[in-house]
Parts: structure tokens; C-alpha cells; sequence
């Protein structure tokens, strides 16, 4: 049903691809009020790949970001049309829950941003809300496993008590990875995620997101064309709310399509 839908010529990267499509935006077009922030945007997201969207500031890239789990929902003036699906279903259909739809496509942002509680609290709160855990021991097998898979739980098994907010800003930012592996989600959002961090976090982070895509899908935005490079598999250039290419990241970084990517990635605008 999914590989029957209308394809545009600006996908034919993706759509060559094997690999399963996990997300899919069909004629995304954003507004904030009388301004339009995206064009008619299809962008399809591999499964258990990282795609890097790029592109100079305020061409779009978190707006996008955001319509994948309606972060953009309580911007009263934002409208979103077109469509995106997860797993061929409409993330926008009135029937869809919210709060499982964030669930499956889990968050994180550019500032760590923990809640004003404990490590164990922090990472615990999702699946307690979700009814995820039956028991204490079963909370606790949750809490521990997330931490290490976020890679944190080695430097922090001694004071889970402690607040999250105690922690170094990368160690932050591997908590709130953490708390969003809790739920188990099928895709992480990233948007920017390293920009408040050291080059040593943002190292911890990299590696890290390399191991998630395993499990999980991943979609980054990111200003920094080496992370885009070192990290995501695909990659998705916008330029003034429309998407301009899309493809393999050793082919965008090496040889794009695009005169905008090319200029883009050699440092010419942006
Ligand atoms: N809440 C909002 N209200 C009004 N306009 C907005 C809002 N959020 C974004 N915009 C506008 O939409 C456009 C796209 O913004 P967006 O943040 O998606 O771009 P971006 O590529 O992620 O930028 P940056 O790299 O600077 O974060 C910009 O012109 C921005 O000013």
C-alpha cells in the first residue's frame, strides 16, 4: 500500500532505497499565520537509519522536525497540510492519540532539558504514565536498561536518587536520550542536539546516536555538516521552507545534485 503512493522526482533517492520507510511526508506545507514555512514537502524516513536534515537557519528543518510528532500542535497560529504517516497510518488523523503518537516518536531537544527530579524519576516518569512497568523490580529493570543504552548508567548507578539536573549538560542530554528510549519508541527526534554541548560530550552523543540506529530510526537536525556527515546515512537539504535533495550522505556530501547543497555544504551560504 505504502510503495503505491504518488512519488515526486525529488524522491528518487529515497524511493530507490531498500530499506523500509518507517515515517513518510507527503506535501507538507507549514504556516504560522499568514507566513508559509514549508513547500509542499515529501520526505520519506528510512527505518533504523539516521537522516540529517540540513540547511541554513530558518529554512524549515525543526518545522519539519516537529509536524513528525505535532510538537507544532499548541503553536495556535501553526497549520500544517499534506500528510505524514507512521507505519502507513496518519499522524494527523483525528482517532490518533497524542500521547502515544509521542510516545512512538519520542523527542529530544536542543537544550538538555530534564524535569526538576531525581535520575531514577526522570527516566521512570514516562513509563509509570504509560502504565509501562507492573511492578518495582519491573520499573527498575526499565530505568537501569535505559540508562544504558543512553550510555549513562555507568557514571551515574551510584546516585539515581540525585537530581538529574546535578549532571554535566552532556551527561543531561544522555538522560533525556534515556528518558526517551523509556517508552520504547520506534523513532527519536533530534533537533540539534549537541549545540549546547563540549566536543567531548558531542562525541559521546555521536557515538551514541550510531549505536541507536539499530533499534531505532533517527532524524537530526543539525548545523554542523561534519556531524551530519559522521552521523546519518541520509540526508535531506531545505532551502527557504522547500526541500531541495535528498539521498545517501556520501553522495550529498560528495557529489549533490543541487548547485544550493553544494554551495550550502562548502560553506558558501548559511
Ligand atoms: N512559532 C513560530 N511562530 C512563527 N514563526 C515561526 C515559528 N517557528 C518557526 N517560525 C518561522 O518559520 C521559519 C522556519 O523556522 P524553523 O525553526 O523551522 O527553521 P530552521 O531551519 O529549523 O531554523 P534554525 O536552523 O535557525 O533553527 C522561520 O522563518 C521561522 O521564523
Amino acid at each position: 500500500m505504502l510503495n503505491d503512493m504518488k512519488t515526486t522526482p525529488v524522491k528518487e533517492a529515497a524511493v530507490r532505497a531498500n530499506r523500509p520507510i518507517k515515517m513518510r511526508g507527503e506535501k507538507v506545507s507549514v504556516y504560522y499565520g499568514q507566513k508559509q514555512a514549508l513547500f509542499d514537502v515529501d520526505l520519506d524516513i528510512e527505518e533504523r537509519q539516521v537522516t540529517a536534515l540540513i540547511g541554513p537557519s530558518g529554512c524549515g528543518k525543526s518545522t519539519f522536525l516537529r509536524c513528525l510528532n505535532r510538537m507544532n500542535d499548541p503553536i495556535d497560529i501553526a497549520r500544517v497540510e499534506g500528510h505524514i504517516t507512521l507505519d502507513g497510518q496518519d499522524v494527523y488523523d483525528p482517532d490518533i492519540d497524542v500521547v502515544e503518537l509521542r510516545a512512538r516518536v519520542g523527542m529530544v531537544f536542543q537544550k538538555p532539558n530534564p524535569f526538576p527530579k531525581s535520575i531514577f524519576d526522570n527516566v521512570s516518569y514516562g513509563p509509570r504514565i504509560h502504565g509501562l512497568a507492573k511492578s518495582k523490580a519491573e520499573m527498575e529493570d526499565i530505568v537501569v536498561t535505559s540508562l544504558r543504552k543512553a550510555g549513562l548508567y555507568e557514571e551515574v548507578k551510584d546516585r539515581l536518587d540525585e537530581p538529574g539536573t546535578g549532571l554535566s549538560g552532556g551527561q543531561q542530554q544522555r538522560l533525556c536520550i534515556a528518558r526517551a528510549i523509556a517508552v520504547s519508541p520506534e523513532v527519536i527526534l533530534m533537533d540539534e542536539p549537541c549545540s549546547a554541548l563540549d566536543p567531548i560530550a558531542t562525541a559521546k552523543i555521536e557515538e551514541l546516536i550510531d549505536e541507536l540506529k539499530q533499534n531505532y530510526t533517527i532524524v537530526i537536525v543539525t548545523h554542523s555538516m561534519q556531524q551530519a556527515a559522521r552521523v546519518s546515512q541520509r540526508t535531506a537539504m531545505f532551502h527557504l521552507g522547500s526541500l531541495v535533495e535528498v539521498g545517501a550522505t556520501e553522495k550529498m556530501f560528495s557529489n549533490p545534485d543541487d548547485k544550493r547543497t553544494q554551495d550550502y555544504i562548502t560553506g558558501r551560504f548559511g
